[in-house]
């Protein structure tokens, strides 16, 4: 009544009251209608949280929305839906399900939501040295070219990263928000930043490809030579093709897999310094099988069983990305009895996976020894899925898992890691956005 008399005064100050009950019908039909779009559910649609209209169930993830998955997925089983905002996504939350979209239906779930995933806030690294490391090898193996630490481009390209990051101080919270929110994404100044930082490794990347143009080898030394060889010679069938493709693949590649690596690297450091009886037993698998002054190869892996099981198992208990990237389904497809309309996002849970408790036991700590059968071998777990899955998995996996071993190794046969046993660093908080990684830390490192 209060409300129909404030309409009233406001819309028809002079008298007319149909006037006024017709407007507050057209709004009631206005909600309702929209109630009910929120509502409807395609049929056979997996089941799920309801959420806010408008909003989604955005107001009630926490830091770490793996937490909240993890109740709903209990509530609504392995596969359940929500809204972010007004977007439609479905959670994969077992292994089960993540096979039979991603790998099994890989066709119907190539898509990918949004680029702009790739861009997010900034915050500081700890072990920059560390980043320089990463970066220069990949430019080594991926764009024949090394820089000296010195060089004013290779610091303009590290400095980029560190301007590119992927999580957010707050928590995952803020990053799913701009992700959804279109609108409040475009006024962020620190997201300019990104942009910034992306043209920017693009122009370097630029040089390196009209660089390399001009003088491809016909041995493949590197990857930038092999794609310029081959893509060289296909390009005039493909149309609208580019340089600037070349550019924006290297450009992704960088962005993709030089954080993401260091990161991983800061978690595996950071773990060993807490557990220094894992890190002596790396440290005499190293001196046995490489020696104090040999230099790791990758073959040595097959010698190493329990490095390879710290490093399972530090893929394991922090997967960098606790979520992976999403994906999109570009057409409408059946899985597992449900239906999922193209455009859906669809997240899969590789941290839901690693911590399930019908598959591990005590999955909340780090054991490497569960990585080992009672000889000693290695066995290596399809439960870790790090790198995503199916087509669209990450491009760098060989990559990545090749430069966590030889680096790892490396560091651990020069260096002792500890921490400030008064005030040690914990291994239960990071920051949490689309990768997760560690806080600052403070390492206490010691040449052997
Ligand atoms: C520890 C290191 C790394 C981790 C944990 C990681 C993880 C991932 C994950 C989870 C995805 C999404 C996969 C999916 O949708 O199923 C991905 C995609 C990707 N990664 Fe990695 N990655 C790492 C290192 C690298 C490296 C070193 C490179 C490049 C040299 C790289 C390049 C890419 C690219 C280009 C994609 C997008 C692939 C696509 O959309 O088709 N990553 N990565």
């Amino acid at each position: 009544m209060v409300f129909g008399k404030l309409f009233s005064t406001i819309l028809n100050p002079v008298g007319s009251s149909w006037t006024v009950e017709l407007v507050l019908v057209a709004i009631c039909v206005a909600i309702a209608i929209l109630l009910r779009n929120w509502l409807k559910r395609p049929s056979n649609y997996p089941p799920g949280p309801l959420g806010i209209p408008g909003l989604g169930v955005i107001p009630f993830l926490s830091t770490f929305p793996q937490r909240e998955f993890l109740k709903w997925s209990k509530k609504y089983g392995p596969m359940f839906s929500a809204r972010f905002g007004l977007q439609k996504w479905v959670v994969l939350n077992d292994y089960d399900s993540v096979v039979q979209t991603l790998v099994k239906n890989s066709q119907s779930f190539h898509g990918r939501p949004s680029i702009r995933l790739f861009i997010e806030t900034w915050t500081p690294l700890g072990i920059e040295i560390l980043i320089h490391a990463v970066a220069n090898v990949f430019c080594t193996f991926n764009l024949g070219k090394r820089f000296d630490y010195d060089d004013e481009k290779f610091n303009l390209l590290v400095k980029c990263i560190l301007n590119e990051k992927h999580t957010h101080p707050a928590g995952f919270n803020p990053t799913i928000f701009r992700l959804t929110f279109p609108l409040c994404r475009n006024k962020l100044s620190k997201v300019e930043r990104s942009v910034i930082n992306e043209i920017s490794i693009a122009g370097i990347v630029r040089q390196v490809v009209k660089d390399s143009t001009d003088k491809i080898e016909t041995e493949d030394k590197n990857m930038m030579n092999s794609y310029l060889n081959k893509s060289l010679s296909i390009a005039s069938s493909i149309e609208g093709y580019t340089t600037e493709d070349t550019v924006g693949f290297f450009t992704d590649l960088f962005i993709g897999g030089t954080e993401t690596l260091t990161s991983q690297l800061r978690w595996g450091f950071l773990t060993m310094a807490l557990h220094p009886e894992y890190q002596t037993r790396v440290r005499c698998e190293i001196d046995d099988v490489i020696g104090r002054n040999g230099t790791a190869k990758l073959s040595d892996q097959s010698k190493m069983p329990f490095t390879r099981a710290v490093i399972a198992e530090l893929l394991r208990f922090r997967t960098l990305g606790p979520l992976s990237l999403p994906r999109a389904a570009v057409k409408d497809v059946t899985v597992q009895g449900y239906k999922i309309p193209k455009g859906t996002n669809v997240s899969s849970g590789p941290s839901l996976i690693v911590t399930h408790e019908k598959i591990w036991e005590t999955p909340h700590l780090f054991i490497p020894d569960r990585h080992l059968d009672p000889d000693g071998n290695f066995v290596s777990s399809k439960y870790i899925l790090p790198f995503g899955a199916g087509v669209r998995s990450c491009l760098g996996e060989n990559l990545a898992r090749a430069e966590l071993f030889l680096v790892f190794v490396a560091t651990l046969q020069n260096f002792e890691l500890s921490v400030d046993e008064n005030k040690p660093p914990s291994l239960d908080e990071g920051r949490s956005g689309i990768i997760y990684t560690p806080n600052p830390f403070n390492l206490i490192i010691n040449q052997r």
